[in-house]
């Protein structure tokens, strides 16, 4: 039998935010200033995926020595950081904040499950930290999504079952990652990305968590 849902894991960029504009102009900056090649569609690849294999999918097999790799992540996490200042309350996306608060009020365990190092930052800017039960990031575990191990890592602060979480994701490698976990999965976003889940909503604004609990 389905043993009962007792958290939710949000990714957090693409699902609580949208940050992946951020991502995309910083890396579009250093892409300049280093003569990269990098468009919108090469930045769809980065959705979910760590900083430095973010970089790896950009430089398409070029080489370069780790020294210089790690001062373009560097860089580029500096320009990312520099939008990070200016975002608030107005980036949650839709009515989350509010689907967040109803599902606490249930008794429903939250967290968080980002490959983002700057996590914690983002959900301090966006006035949410203190909402979830628990906040896994990029410097939680060292196999990144589509490693099980960040959502595996969560589940076990939560003091849950993986079997017990539904994860919500925006990306590809963590619709993996969720279901390596032996979690559920809920895409967000087109069914070519995330047309894995084990359900998939178009958008943020309609993940209808009734159908959620009803169906998984
Ligand atoms: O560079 P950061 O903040 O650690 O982020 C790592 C990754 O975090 C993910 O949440 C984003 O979807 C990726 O685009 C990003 O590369
Ligand atoms: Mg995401």
């Amino acid at each position: 039998m389905a043993k009962e849902i007792k958290a939710f894991i949000f990714d957090l960029d693409g699902v609580i935010t949208d940050t992946a504009e951020y991502h995309y102009k910083s890396w579009q900056s250093l892409a300049d200033e280093e003569d990269l090649f990098f468009n919108r569609e090469v930045n769809e690849k980065l959705r979910g995926v760590s900083r430095m294999a973010s970089l790896e999918i950009i430089l398409d097999g070029k080489e370069v020595d780790e020294d210089t790799k790690k001062e373009w992540t560097d860089r580029k996490n500096k320009y990312y950081q520099k939008y990070l200042e200016e975002i608030t309350k107005e980036n949650i996306l839709d009515d989350m904040e509010a689907k967040l608060e109803r599902l606490k009020n249930e008794g429903y365990k939250i967290a968080v499950g980002s490959s983002s190092r700057n996590a914690r930052k983002v959900l301090k800017q966006l006035k949410i930290y203190d909402m979830f039960d628990a906040i896994s990031d990029g410097n939680s575990v060292e196999n990144a999504k589509p490693a099980p191990d960040l959502f595996l890592h969560t589940a076990r602060n939560l003091g849950v079952e993986p079997e017990e979480c539904v994860v919500l994701e925006d990306a590809e490698s963590g619709v993996e990652a969720a279901l390596a976990a032996n979690m559920k999965a809920v895409g967000v976003g087109p069914e070519a990305r995330v047309g894995k889940a084990n359900l998939v909503y178009g958008n943020v604004d309609s993940i209808d968590f009734d159908e959620i609990l009803e169906k998984l």
